[in-house]
């Protein structure tokens, strides 16, 4: 099966929806997927083999597939060979995975998980990373992509800006694409994100998270009274 790629340039659009919002679930992911893709997306992200199998249904744009699964203050984005299975078959074209240096669910190395998938599948790996080393790391692991996904996410709490110093690391310093990820909130920091050297740039809850938007508003107008 030939699979999509991401162009140069191209804008991602994660869409992705919690349990405890009013959008979860699959048929609501396609639908925003269509949208974004109406909007002049160039590829989707998304969580789980039923998403990324009601989105593959719907868009030949490329998917990046991931499953989130366990805890979220660990590895928890596709942290094993059987969690990337299940989003190829699915139908992604791309598997992102967490490449942060903490240990891993089945205790093997980065390199383990994204040799399986390359064999198995002969599919790209984005490594999802916090920082310069681990995106080294996972470059010299195999990974064809990699990502900010997870800058701001491992230990102490997330800044509101995204981190368009770590994606100009990488740029700097690896020899594949460099996709910038993580609260990326505006049109302007998706352009700083291109100037210092992604290849691609994913936004999910600025185009595709209506509950955590709303909440900002209701918190800047208390925050005014
Ligand atoms: C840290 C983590 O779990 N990130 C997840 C990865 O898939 C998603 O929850 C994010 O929405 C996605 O990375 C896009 O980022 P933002 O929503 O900030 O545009």
């Amino acid at each position: 099966m030939s699979r999509a790629t991401l162009p140069a340039g191209a804008l991602v659009v994660s869409c992705q929806a919690h349990a405890d919002s009013p959008l979860h679930g699959p048929q609501w992911m396609a639908l925003m997927a269509m949208a974004a893709e109406a909007g002049g997306a160039q590829g989707i992200r998304a969580n789980g083999p039923a998403d990324v199998a009601a989105i593959r249904a719907v868009t030949r744009l490329p998917i990046i597939g991931i499953h989130k699964i366990g805890d979220p203050r660990g590895v928890f984005i596709t942290p094993t060979a059987a969690a990337a299975d299940g989003v190829v078959r699915a139908g992604a074209d791309i598997v992102a995975i967490d490449a942060t240096t903490r240990p891993r669910p089945d205790g093997g190395p980065l390199a383990a998980q994204i040799r399986h998938i390359h064999e198995t599948w002969d599919v790209p790996v984005m490594a999802d990373v916090d920082t310069l080393d681990a995106g080294l790391a996972a470059r010299a692991a195999g990974a064809d992509l990699v990502a900010t996904t997870l800058a701001g996410y491992v230990g102490g709490t997330a800044p509101d800006e995204p981190d368009l110093r770590l994606v100009a690391a990488l740029a700097d310093r690896l020899d594949c694409p460099v996709v910038a990820e993580g609260r990326i909130r505006t049109g302007t920091h998706a352009r700083l994100a291109r100037a210092a050297g992604a290849h691609a740039v994913v936004v999910g809850t600025a185009i595709t998270n209506p509950l955590e938007l709303t909440k900002r508003f209701v918190r800047a107008m208390d925050d005014g009274r």
